[in-house]
């Protein structure tokens, strides 16, 4: 058997599925396999099968804008993506792999009153909870974004914009194959081209998954299946209070360096920033239709490219080189389903939408905690999908940004 440490050094085996395992994760996506990474790491769970369907970080996981961040209003919503951002800033010493977790700042603009006093409102409780969040003028927004029209002649002026200097980029698929590198070497088996295609249910309890490769046993199961998780829910006899919409993005041709942070802006509705590679990363919101095909419709990429010109008019003679789809699960309070079923030992976690990649390390650490101790963590509680019972919703629209 190789050591830990030679284990480490490969990539991650392809294992035949064993009969049963202790824990089944459904969804080869960064928060399916962090959650096995931390089951094992943190709470000795190693007799994991995380299920794939496709092949691991093929979903929304590799299909993201990149974008990093915590600063959301609620409390509830503040903890998470904060905790989140807190593993964000040790993951590749964590993971031993480089996720390229790159602090370069968020802006979110703000073009009318209305605009300027949300955002003030969001960055005060931002310092209430301890998020580093900033309001900044016209002029400070100008000086971090020479390349950005802050005139008065725009048709929507910049009035400003909160800013929080710890948030950032990363790159996306580093974390799947990181988090799937470093879940293989504490034993877990990663089977993909795997397909759940049932559960396997007796009297109120989970016994396992039917898959397309026979079936397999365990008395827990997380399902991770982000834009599929209302199909899954159905499979279990369950309904998510979730819709499923094509969400797409952009990439330009490389540049030279031209913007070396984030900005986002919710009411001419687009954000952009700039990869290591040169190119501009653009996105908007989402299709308005329910859509499982990963791709929009041409609408939605010319409106997003109004909004990117309207902020930077000297981006117009720019090309595109790529345009792609990712299908988002959206709840109707724009926050995520961390959550027990009336299925014992089946939970799911999904519902991230537009917005899950900033939450990759956080959500997979109190995902993996609730499955170890079959209680909901302190942080992932809020999120149960009671919520749609009792009316404590968590409406994160605002602070979800662009793309709901
Ligand atoms: C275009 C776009 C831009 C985005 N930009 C950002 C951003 O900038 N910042 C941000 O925070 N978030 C962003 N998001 C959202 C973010 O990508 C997602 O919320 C997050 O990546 C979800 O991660 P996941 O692991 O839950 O899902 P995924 O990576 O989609 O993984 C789910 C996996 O489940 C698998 N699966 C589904 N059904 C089955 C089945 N029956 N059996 C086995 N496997 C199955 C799928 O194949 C998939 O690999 C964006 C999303 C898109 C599409
Ligand atoms: C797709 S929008 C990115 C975000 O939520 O910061």
């Amino acid at each position: 058997a190789l050591s830990h440490h030679e284990n480490w050094q490969r990539q991650w085996r392809n294992p035949t599925p064993k009969k049963a395992y202790d824990v089944i994760i459904i969804g080869g996506g960064g928060h399916g396999l962090g959650t096995a990474y931390y089951l094992a790491k943190e709470f000795g769970i190693r007799n994991v099968a995380v299920i794939e369907k496709g092949w691991l970080g093929g979903g929304n996981t590799a299909r993201n804008t990149t974008i990093v961040r915590s600063n959301y209003l609620w409390d509830e919503a503040a903890a998470l993506y904060e905790h989140s951002l807190k593993l964000w800033e040790g993951l590749s010493q964590d993971i031993n792999y480089n996720v390229m977790f790159s602090q370069r700042g968020v802006l979110n603009v703000g073009h009318t009153l209305q605009d300027m006093r949300d955002i003030q409102r969001r960055v005060n409780a931002n310092r209430l909870n301890g998020v580093d969040s900033e309001v900044l003028d016209a002029k400070g927004v100008q000086e971090l974004v020479p390349a950005m029209d802050c005139s008065q002649n725009a048709r929507y002026p910049v009035m400003g914009a909160s800013w929080q200097p710890r948030a950032g980029v990363a790159r996306h698929d580093a974390v799947a194959w990181g988090f799937a590198r470093a879940a293989d070497a504490y034993g877990v088996d990663i089977l993909q081209q795997t397909e759940v295609t049932g559960f396997k249910i007796r009297d109120g309890q989970i016994h396992g998954v039917h898959t397309n490769r026979g079936d397999i046993e365990a008395k827990t199961v997380g399902c991770v299946t982000a834009g599929n998780s209302g199909v899954m829910a159905k499979m279990a006899g369950l309904k998510m209070p979730m819709e499923s919409h094509p969400l797409q993005a952009l990439v330009s041709e490389p540049l030279k360096p031209v913007l070396d942070t984030v900005v986002m802006s919710n009411h001419v509705h687009g954000y952009i920033s700039q990869s290591d590679k040169g190119d501009l990363v653009i996105g908007a919101g989402i299709d308005g239709y329910n859509g499982y095909g990963q791709r929009g419709s041409y609408p939605t990429v010319e409106h997003t490219l109004q909004a990117i010109v309207e902020m930077f008019p000297s981006f117009s003679r720019v090309r595109m080189n790529r345009q792609w789809g990712g299908i988002v699960d959206t709840c109707p309070d724009a926050c995520p389903i961390l959550s027990k079923t009336k299925v014992k030992g089946l939970y799911f976690n999904c519902g991230w939408g537009t917005g899950g990649f900033k939450a990759t390390p956080g959500s997979a650490h109190v995902f993996a905690s609730s499955l170890a101790k079959g209680e909901m963590h302190p942080i992932a509680a809020p999120f149960s999908i009671d919520r749609f019972n009792t009316g404590a919703l968590i409406d994160e629209h605002g602070a979800a940004g662009v793309a709901h």
